[in-house]
């Protein structure tokens, strides 16, 4: 059985005494995809930052075995003054790789996220939304996560160039057993590619209703 990246056990969230989320259960395995749905405000964003360790459930119980997570936005939020491959090669600064490495590392993963070498040494304002967001994917995969957050990243793009890029990341967290979270509002495009879909509630209607 492939191991558990990670998971959620009946677990809440209250900023203050405001709760957001209430006993969600999510497991998440090695090379899975499950999607995230749920109306605005629902805590979609909260789970992933659960999930990363910045907040940490209020009661419940949240399991991370995941060895590295990257996390891809709606906005590409690229560093306008560098260049696709240079933005790519920073995410490897952390890490120390000599520069001349890094760049090589970079090349590589815009190559796998299929962008053309013509584009490596674009700036963000030369290339399409599409093609930035190749380049985010690549400056988030360059880091060999092996737990990919993705909160709405193609719902800018048209239907078609998103679900090709979904379908990118399907492949490519197959080839590397990468589990990745995916927000949606989408439920045509979380049933056609997620192995599995969480739906949470709205929660602000029902303190509403009380
Ligand atoms: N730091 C915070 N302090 C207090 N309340 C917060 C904070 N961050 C988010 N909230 C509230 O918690 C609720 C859930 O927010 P969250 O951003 O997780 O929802 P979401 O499902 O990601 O929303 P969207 O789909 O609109 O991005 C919202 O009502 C929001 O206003």
């Amino acid at each position: 059985m492939s191991q558990t990246a990670l998971a959620f056990e009946n677990a809440s969230f209250a900023y203050g005494n405001r709760t957001v989320l209430t006993d969600v259960n999510l497991s998440l395995s090695a090379g899975e995809m499950v999607a995230l749905m749920g109306p605005s405000g629902c805590g979609k964003s909260t789970l992933l930052e659960i999930a990363v360790g910045l907040r940490d459930p209020s009661s419940g119980h949240v399991t991370r075995n995941y060895r590295r997570a990257a996390i891809m936005f709606q906005d590409a939020r690229l560093l306008p003054w560098r260049t696709a491959q240079e933005n790519v090669a920073f995410a490897l600064k952390v890490d120390h790789i000599p520069i001349s490495q890094a760049q090589q590392q970079a090349e590589e993963i815009l190559a796998a996220v299929e962008l053309s070498p013509d584009h490596f040494r674009c700036f963000p304002r030369q290339l399409s939304g599409g093609m930035r967001q190749r380049v985010a994917l690549a400056r988030a995969l360059v880091i060999k996560p092996d737990l990919l957050l993705l909160d709405e990243p193609f719902s800018a793009l048209d239907r078609d160039l998103a679900e090709q890029m979904l379908w990118l990341v399907k492949k490519l967290a197959r080839e590397q057993s990468m589990s990745v979270l995916l927000v949606t509002h989408d439920r045509q495009e979380a049933e056609g590619l997620a192995d599995k879909t969480l739906l949470l509630p709205d929660l602000s209607s029902v303190r509403c209703a009380l």
